[in-house]
C-alpha cells in the first residue's frame, strides 16, 4: 500500500482529488502527518469519516519506529530503521552542547564506490523514498532536540534526487516542518545535473566532498571523478551566490602520506580560487581492508594553517559515535545484518 507520510503538498492535493475530496483536504493531511503526531489515518478528524475511510481503502500512513539503537561513549546514538524487505538503514543522531544533529541517510548502500566508506563497500541497494527519509527525523525519540539535519549518511543524496527534493521541500515548507533551510546541509560528491537542480530550487547548505585537489589523486579515491571532474564543480560553484546565509564548504579527509602534505593545501586553495567556502577537515574514520590510513593531529593542524593564511576558514572536524560505527563513512547495514541476524 502506497503511504501518505512523505508526499508533497501538491501530491497530497492530487491525491485528495483524485479520492473525490476537495484540494484543501490535502493541506489538511499535510498538517495531521507533519505537524501533529498521529499514529493512524483514523485520527485525521478534521475529515470525514467517508473520507477516513476512502484514504484508508488505498493508503497507509507510513511511519516506521526504529528497530535498534546504539550508544556512544560520547552520547552519539545511532538509530537502525526497517525499511522494505530485508533493507535497514541508519541515522545518527549527534548531540553537542546546546545543539543536536541528526545524520540521514539517503539510500541502502551506495554505488559511488569510494575507496575509503564502508557505504560504498556495502554497493548500492536501494533509493529511499522521501517519507522513508524524513521517517529517521519524525520518528525520532529525540526529533523535539534537532537542531540541524545533514544528509551525510548512507548514500549519494544527489543521485536520489527527486526524493530528497521532495524531503527537503516537507522540511522546509510552512505547510511540513517549517525548518529554516539554513539548518540543513546536503553533502554530495558532486553530480553535476542534481547540483544545479539542488542549487536552483532549494536553499540548503551545500558540502562537497573533495578529498584531492589532483585529479588523478581523487580520481583514485573516488571514481565519480572521472565523469564529473571536480574541476567542472568549482566552475558551477561560482555561478552562484555564496555571500549571502547559504554557506558552501568542502570536505577533505586527511589521509596520511596520501593528501595530507602541504603542497596539497596549497593546491586545494589554488584550485577554490577565492570561492567563499569553509573546508571542513575530517578524520579518517579506518575501515575494513583499506589500505588508507588517517593523518596525525599536528599534520591536519599545519594544513588547516596554510588554508587560513590562504584565507579559507578551516576547521578540524570532531569525530562522533566512532566506536559504535556511527561516524561519517561508517554506516553500512550489510554485514552487520549478515553477523546478527539473529538479532531483526
Ligand atoms: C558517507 S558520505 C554521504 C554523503 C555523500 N555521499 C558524500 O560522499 O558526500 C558523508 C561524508 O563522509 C565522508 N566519509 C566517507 N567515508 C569516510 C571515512 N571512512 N572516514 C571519514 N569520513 C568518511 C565522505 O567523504 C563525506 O564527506
Ligand atoms: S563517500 Fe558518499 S558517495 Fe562515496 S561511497 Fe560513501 S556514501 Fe557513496
Amino acid at each position: 500500500m502506497d503511504a501518505l507520510f512523505g508526499k508533497t503538498l501538491s501530491q497530497l492535493q492530487d491525491l485528495a482529488v483524485s479520492q473525490g475530496l476537495k484540494p484543501f483536504v490535502g493541506k489538511q493531511i499535510a498538517n495531521w502527518l507533519y505537524q501533529q503526531k498521529i499514529t493512524s489515518i483514523d485520527e485525521m478528524t478534521n475529515l470525514s469519516l467517508e473520507a477516513r475511510q476512502g484514504l484508508k481503502e488505498k493508503y497507509q500512513l507510513g511511519l516506521m519506529a526504529h528497530q535498534k539503537v546504539d550508544v556512544s561513549v560520547d552520547g552519539t546514538k545511532k538509530y537502525l530503521y526497517h525499511i522494505k524487505g530485508h533493507q535497514y538503514v541508519e541515522a545518527a543522531y549527534i548531540p553537542d552542547g546546546d545543539r543536536a544533529t541528526l545524520c540521514v541517510s539517503s539510500q541502502v548502500g551506495c554505488k559511488m564506490g569510494c575507496l575509503f566508506c564502508m557505504t560504498g563497500k556495502q554497493g548500492f541497494q536501494y533509493h529511499l523514498s522521501a517519507g522513508e527519509i524524513l521517517n529517521q527525523f519524525h520518528s525520532l525519540p529525540e526529533v523535539k532536540n534537532i537542531t540541524n539535519i545533514v544528509y551525510m549518511g548512507m548514500g549519494e543524496p544527489l543521485d536520489n534526487l527527486d526524493s530528497v527534493l521532495d524531503s527537503l521541500e516537507i522540511l522546509t515548507s510552512s505547510w511540513g516542518y517549517g525548518m529554516s533551510s539554513k539548518r540543513i546541509t546536503l553533502s554530495t560528491i558532486g553530480i553535476i545535473p542534481g547540483m544545479k537542480k539542488f542549487l536552483d530550487t532549494t536553499g540548503v547548505h551545500l558540502a562537497i566532498s573533495i578529498h584531492s585537489p589532483y585529479e588523478e589523486e581523487r580520481k583514485s579515491l573516488m571514481p565519480i571523478q572521472q565523469v564529473y571532474p571536480i574541476a567542472d564543480i568549482i566552475e558551477l560553484l561560482k555561478g552562484y551566490d555564496w555571500s549571502g546565509q547559504r554557506r558552501l564548504s568542502f570536505e577533505y579527509i586527511c589521509f596520511d602520506g596520501v593528501n595530507d602534505s602541504e603542497d596539497h593545501a596549497r593546491a586545494l586553495a589554488r584550485l577554490l580560487g577565492g570561492i567563499k567556502a569553509r573546508v571542513n577537515l575530517i578524520h579518517f574514520h579506518p575501515i575494513p581492508d583499506s589500505p588508507l590510513t588517517g593523518s596525525s593531529r599536528s599534520r591536519m593542524e599545519t594544513f588547516q594553517t596554510i588554508l587560513k593564511g590562504k584565507g579559507y576558514y578551516t576547521t578540524i572536524r570532531k569525530s562522533r559515535g566512532e566506536d559504535i560505527f556511527a561516524a561519517c563513512g561508517l554506516l553500512s547495514t550489510k554485514e552487520k545484518l549478515a553477523q546478527e541476524s539473529k538479532d531483526y
